[in-house]
């Protein structure tokens, strides 16, 4: 079975890619290039950790640096890399540094001057912003932006951010300490998302508040040690990042089981029968855009090895650890209940 899942463990980490765009580790070979778009007083004066002028065996050193803090899973400085004839080129970089005790990362980034006015910057750092909020564990990222520097103010608005207030940061590349707006940004501040997807629910009334009630079906897996079955939700579904109860939302016509049988299928690989599933308790939860009804069933045979079908991370958890993992406020109460009921 799956072994146990530290909810703040970083993830192994592979390249990254939007429409235009590939963010990857920094090579050693790519140096040259990295000195000579960062070493443009335009683009140093904007950054706090940069020097200008900028020593070019200093890009060698950095480069092997962000290479040792992945393998840590402490930080990700990454190349913003695009296509221009069928050749890679280095547009940029984009960096997150955890600050795990805050259950927070910082980000970052640069882009070549070459490259501005084309959308890059947002596309690179709301690419690894997602990405930092789905799979590091933390509940924020937090960034800061020149007070000199609107169109870096735009661009985390522009990706979600909330502007918090002003301090004073020291830069490297002015000799001292600098005004700055400084950011932050949730998984509720992630652009909105239709939440939740089609296809209509099984209970489409409207609810008293003119909410549309989902009706999702859920189930704690316990295995032989006690241990239940949390889930990750991926990347771009609403609430990613979050852990929560392996299910999904009932079709129309559906049995909440028959529902719950289909998901265990998709989502994990295993043959559950209705007979094995026993009801447990209920979340009523009002989001902002609908509200949430959904059984939570308790379940401890199955068929078939627990194998995530969706790239979702998975833990078993001891129920005095569940809170350990941050959930969907929906599952608080479920929570509490199941501990003391285990
Ligand atoms: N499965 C599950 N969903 C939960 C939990 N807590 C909670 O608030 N939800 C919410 C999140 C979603 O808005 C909704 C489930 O919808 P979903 O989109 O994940 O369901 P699905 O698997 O049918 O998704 P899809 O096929 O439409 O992508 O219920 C939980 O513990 N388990």
């Amino acid at each position: 079975m799956t072994e146990l899942h530290d909810p703040t463990a970083p993830p192994p980490f592979a390249p990254l890619r939007t429409d235009r765009l590939t963010l990857r580790p920094l090579r050693a070979e790519d140096a040259a290039d990295l000195h000579r778009l960062v070493n443009d007083w335009e683009v140093a004066k904007m950054l706090a950790r940069v020097p200008f002028p900028y020593p070019r065996e200093l890009a060698d050193e950095w480069i092997a640096s962000t290479r040792a803090l992945i393998a840590e899973g402490r930080a990700w400085h990454l190349a913003i890399v695009g296509r221009e004839q069928e050749k890679e080129v280095l547009l940029g970089c984009v960096g997150l540094t955890l600050q795990a005790e805050r259950r927070q990362a910082e980000l970052g980034y640069w882009v070549g001057r070459k490259s501005w006015g084309q959308g890059i910057g947002p596309e690179a750092a709301g690419r690894l912003a997602r990405w930092a909020l789905a799979n590091l564990g933390i509940e924020k990222l937090v960034a800061s932006a020149l007070l000199e520097n609107p169109r870096s103010q735009a661009l985390l608005r522009r990706i979600g951010f909330r502007q918090l207030g002003e301090a004073a940061q020291d830069f490297l590349s002015r000799g001292g300490a600098m005004p700055v707006l400084t950011f932050e940004m949730t998984r509720a501040d992630l652009p909105a998302e239709p939440m939740p997807a089609p296809p209509p629910p099984a209970a489409a009334e409207p609810a008293a508040e003119g909410k549309r009630i989902v009706l999702v079906s859920a189930v704690a897996l316990i295995d032989p040690d006690g241990r239940v079955l949390l889930a990750r939700r991926p990347e771009g579904k609403p609430l990613a990042g979050l852990w929560e109860f392996p299910g999904g939302k009932v079709h129309p016509g559906e049995t909440p089981e028959a529902a719950l049988i289909r998901e265990l299928k998709e989502e994990l690989a295993i043959d559950v029968a209705e007979s094995c599933l026993a009801p447990f308790a209920f979340a009523s939860h009002g989001y902002a855009n609908f509200h949430l009804l959904m059984p939570l069933y308790l379940c401890r045979r199955w068929e078939g090895a627990v194998t995530p079908q969706e790239g979702q991370a998975l833990a078993w958890v001891r129920p005095q650890k569940l809170a350990d993992y941050p959930m969907p406020p929906a599952d608080k109460p479920l929570v509490a209940l199941l501990r003391d009921f285990l």
